[in-house]
């Protein structure tokens, strides 16, 4: 069925309280654009159809599932809007028929009100994203945008991402890559699981680059990192005088993430109070900031990871199932760098030509005997230990070989942080290794130093080695994750971050 007349009047009811605004056109070519829409029920089809025709799009539209079919063999669409309940079937239906023969057709479908249900089926489907009746005209209008914006977007080059490239050819990388860049075409959210250093964030970060919010925010949080007392103005904000020190508004992680990405890091990390906000925000896309008397709609794609077992989290009950469910709808898995030790060789080019590159220097070759001693290591803080190793190893390295005694690579057991600093003292390491059994030969083996030396900085650099020492050492055995890291050495994470970057470590 083809409307070729917009009605008048409105039909109110459908249209959320929260005002709508004119729409500006969304064509870029000469020919207008056409969007399918399913619905059985007439207002709603009406109400599409004029807030798509204000957008300069062209409509089709069909009551049921039979009529869509015939209308996507006729005609090419470049989004299809559809209801989930129709009177011939579910559009779930559609959504796998259309993802399957239309794969560059995305597809949202309309929920009703509250089905949290049906909206994660159906982004499981491959749904695009959803709405929920009533529709809000403002988010329905954004979410068309970004759906018409996924084909005619160029792809990002390797350098405009952001963390750089994913690197590595195994089986399981190149499956990972094909993953994101499928769910980069839809709005679900996603969890991405793995051990510290894996790369989680930089999985992230690649969904983000890829999808149709490339252009707008990536807002990546320590979940692990944020006071407890401080967690929900962080989250959402607050208004000027709501609480002691509140000396101005201020916008939260949600509105800065707004029209973009809000990547929870060590999500598992959240109190059980805050889960329970955080779900609303995401299930209702809107948030109320601490002291305001009303909600703020917000427009931003839940991206979370950790490396701890959330389903298991869920069993003992430290998280929420309702949001495990919600946040959780795509399920990615980052193996540990030991896993794919074939992608060695080409992450460590890939890494020493971005380091080189910053360094302005140029790129260094890995000697085949430093490869193989690499492939050796299980890598326990994996790529980002690699990365740890090469940026040494490319300022130790003479010349442009890098060989394995560059590398400088732990050997045998690593002891505590307080054997390491009581063997500091004792001295009763092996010759050449540190306390932890890494020693970076760019810095000063705290044992070869004196507090007594005569030299204006000998206690400083005496102490500072001391606590360079212990850090590398702590990192290593909380596998670079920097929330552990802080608390085993008994600093708080903003702590452990201004000595980090005060020592030049990471
Ligand atoms: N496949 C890869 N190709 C290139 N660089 C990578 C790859 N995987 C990880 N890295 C790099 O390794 C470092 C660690 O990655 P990232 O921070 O994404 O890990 P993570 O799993 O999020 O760690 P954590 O759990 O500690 O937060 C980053 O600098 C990242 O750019």
């Amino acid at each position: 069925m083809r409307v070729t007349a917009l009605p008048t009047p409105l039909p109110t009811a459908w249209i959320a309280a929260k005002q709508p605004q004119r729409g500006s056109p969304v064509t870029t070519t000469s020919e207008q654009r056409s969007v399918l829409i399913v619905d059985d029920e007439h207002d709603i089809r009406e109400l599409l159809v004029l807030t798509l025709g204000r957008m300069g799009l062209r409509t089709d539209t069909a009551p049921t599932l039979t009529a869509a079919r015939e209308l996507l063999g006729s005609g090419s669409y470049e989004l299809c809007l559809t209801d989930m309940r129709l009177p011939d079937g579910s559009g779930l239906e559609l959504v796998a028929e259309i993802t399957t023969r239309f794969p560059r057709t995305p597809v949202a479908v309309i929920t009703a009100y509250g089905n949290v249900e049906a909206a994660v089926e159906a982004l499981k489907a491959g749904a695009f994203d959803f709405v929920s009746k009533p529709v809000d005209i403002h988010m329905l209008r954004g979410l068309v945008r970004q759906a018409l914006d996924l084909n005619t977007r160029p792809a990002p080059s390797a350098s405009e991402e952001p963390a750089g490239r994913l690197f590595g050819e195994s089986d399981a990388m190149v499956d990972l890559r094909r993953t994101v860049a499928k769910v980069a075409r839809s709005q679900a959210p996603v969890h991405i699981s793995g051990e510290s250093g894996t790369g989680k964030e930089l999985v992230a970060r690649t969904i983000h680059g890829q999808s149709a919010r490339a252009a707008g925010p990536f807002v990546p949080v320590n979940c692990g990192a944020i006071p407890n007392e401080l967690m929900e103005s962080e989250f959402f904000g607050h208004r000027k005088g709501s609480f002691t020190g509140a000396h101005a508004d201020k916008p939260g992680l949600f509105q800065t993430a707004d029209g973009g990405t809000l990547f929870l890091d060590e999500v598992a990390e959240l109190p059980l109070s805050m889960q329970v906000k955080l779900l609303r925000a995401i299930q209702e896309k809107t948030i109320r900031p601490v002291g305001a008397s009303i909600e703020v709609p917000v427009d931003v794609r839940i991206l979370s990871a950790t490396h701890k077992d959330l389903a298991q989290l869920v069993d003992l009950g430290s998280f929420r199932h309702d949001l495990y469910y919600r946040i959780n709808v795509i399920g990615l898995h980052v193996p540990p760098l030991r896993e794919r030790t074939g992608d060695l060789k080409l992450l460590s080019t890939g890494i020493l030509q971005r380091l080189a590159q910053a360094m302005r220097r140029p790129t260094p070759v890995l000697a085949p005997a430093a490869l193989a001693a690499l492939e050796e290591y299980p890598f326990p803080g994996n790529v980002r230990e690699l990365e740890n190793i090469l940026e040494r190893a490319l300022a130790l390295a003479e010349g442009d070989l890098i060989q394995p005694d560059d590398l400088h690579l732990p050997r045998g057991q690593r002891p505590g942080v307080h054997l390491a600093l009581g063997a500091a003292n004792r001295g009763d390491t092996a010759p050449g290794q540190s306390p932890g059994g890494m020693q970076a030969a760019s810095t000063p083996d705290p044992r070869t130093l004196s507090p007594y030396d005569t030299a204006s900085t000998a206690l400083p650099s005496y102490i500072e080695e001391i606590e360079r020492a212990a850090i590398q050492q702590a990192l290593q055995e909380n596998r670079y994750n920097k929330t552990k890291t802080a608390a085993a050495l008994g600093i708080t994470f903003r702590a452990l971050r201004y000595k980090l970057k005060k020592l030049g470590i990471d």
